[in-house]
């Protein structure tokens, strides 16, 4: 207990300290520091207190468990925050540092985007901790996991790994214990950073032994812009809700979508054998289950998160990089990321876990594939496999690729909820713009 008070003591020093101008981005009056990509998960270490060695792991979060007295009993009980308090903006020099490129380079010369979803993800988590930060202390007693990625929109045809990117972001909209963080990329160009990405994710706050939730402080909208940034959160919970409360795991499919599953069948019919059991493919067509591939990953400590699980940018990596395969593999030719939808986080992985990846093409239009990723872990004790995480890609063929049909009811529904993401994303601005976006 007194080693903690030391170390909480001790700790307390400010986590903003002046840094270099950047002015591109939502807003920065107060000239908040700008981290450095290197800082951000020390910076997350630092806040949650966690062990450097493996074997200590278990003391660290003993000690968390003295944080619980800090955890307010209410939200009301929290000092409101503004989005500006939250405000980070984070330099990753791939100019201007080049021996950083290694890490995020594609055999074309561009950005792996796997790497980008590890840093929004601790980017995330890092805004929330600046909402939430508790002045007293340096070390916070929340413990902060990433539940969704609402929605990544990419809006730049290529992203260049010899020129320096900026992330900025804040918290846009805050429940009970959940926050939105949203965030923007951008990339040097002409010596201005330009915009190339946006994206959305929720948190959730949990108590310090992350057993629990716990409440995080309100936040309180200044002036028009940041009113209807706050409004968009409310419609992004409630089309959440809507989204979910219509999913095929709980609802038969509309009057619509059943037609096109029945036309689907139809057109697989073997015209010579008159049977409901003989079927070949139109022409330009593939089997849903002929577009799988599959990979398992062992989760070694390495990837462990703050709160000794499995890192979630870790996760969304390893998926986007076996669904680009996949995309790449189904449309022979190498596919550009166009936008991420609704990769939900619904269970922790455990350090140790297997975890099963599977991946397969749901859905194609056009150059369009729609390529989902479901992901298992299976304990070293216990063979019994739990979902975690189920992935949603959209990527874009330089080439017309083949549409993929479904065999069973099963790979039925999945069509049409890879149909239904497609079309929620083809909604937005997204698909209006350019991308070249590789892993
Ligand atoms: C070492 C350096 C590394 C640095 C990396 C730092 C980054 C660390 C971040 C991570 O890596 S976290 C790892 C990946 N994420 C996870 O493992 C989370 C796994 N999922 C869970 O643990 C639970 O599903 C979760 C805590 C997210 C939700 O649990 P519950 O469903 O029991 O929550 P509950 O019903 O109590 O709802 C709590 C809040 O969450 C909200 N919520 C839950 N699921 C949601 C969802 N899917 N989408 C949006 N909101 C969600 C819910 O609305 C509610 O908000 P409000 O209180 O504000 O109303």
């Amino acid at each position: 207990c007194l080693f903690l008070f030391c170390r909480l003591c001790t700790l307390n020093r400010g986590l903003l300290t002046p840094g270099r101008g950047l002015t591109q981005g939502f807003q920065n009056p107060e000239k908040q520091r700008v981290f450095h990509i290197h800082e951000v998960r020390d910076k997350l270490r630092e806040i949650v207190g966690v062990s450097t060695n493996w074997r200590d792991h278990m003391k660290a979060m003993e000690e968390r468990k003295l944080l619980r007295s800090f955890l307010a009993k209410s939200q009301e009980a929290l000092p409101p925050r503004r989005m500006k308090d939250s405000y980070v903006e984070v330099l990753l020099p791939l100019g201007s540092q080049p021996e950083l490129r290694e890490k995020y380079l594609t055999v074309q010369n561009t950005v792996r985007f796997g790497r980008i979803l590890e840093d929004l993800d601790s980017l995330g988590v890092l805004i929330c901790y600046m909402h939430t930060k508790v002045h007293e202390v340096k070390m916070s007693p929340l413990s902060i996991v990433t539940a969704l990625v609402d929605k990544i929109d990419m809006c730049k045809k290529s992203l260049s790994p010899e020129r320096d990117i900026k992330f900025s972001g804040h918290v846009s909209w805050v429940g009970k214990t959940s926050m939105e963080a949203k965030m923007q990329m951008f990339q040097l160009q002409d010596s201005e950073f330009c915009p190339v990405l946006e994206a959305t994710f929720v948190m959730v706050a949990r108590d310090s032994e992350n057993k629990g939730s716990a409440f995080v402080n309100p936040l309180i909208p200044e002036g028009p812009k940041e009113e209807a940034l706050f409004r968009q959160g409310e419609l992004n919970k409630g089309r959440r809700v809507a989204f979910s409360s219509m999913s095929l795991l709980k609802m038969a499919p509309s009057a619509e979508e059943r037609t096109t599953i029945h036309e689907m069948f139809l057109n697989t019919l073997d015209q010579k054998t008159i049977s409901f059991q003989s079927r070949v493919l139109p022409p330009n067509a593939v089997w849903m289950e002929k577009s799988k591939l599959k990979s398992l990953e062992i989760c070694h400590p390495q990837e462990r998160n703050i709160f000794n699980r499995i890192f979630g940018g870790f996760l969304m990596r390893k998926a986007y990089e076996l669904g680009w395969a996949t995309a790449c593999n189904f449309g022979g030719s190498r596919p550009f990321v166009v936008a991420v939808d609704d990769i939900m986080f619904q269970k922790p992985v455990e350090v140790g876990s297997l975890l099963f990846l599977s991946s397969q093409v749901c859905f194609t239009q056009g150059n369009y594939i729609q390529v989902r990723v479901h992901s298992e872990v299976a304990s070293l004790h216990n063979k019994e496999h739990t979902t975690t995480n189920v992935f949603h890609f959209t990527f874009m063929s330089e080439n017309e690729v083949p549409l993929v049909f479904p065999r069973t009811y099963g790979e039925s529904m999945l069509y049409l909820d890879g149909q239904r993401h497609f079309n929620s994303m083809s909604a937005s601005d997204t698909m209006k713009k350019d991308y070249l976006l590789k892993p």
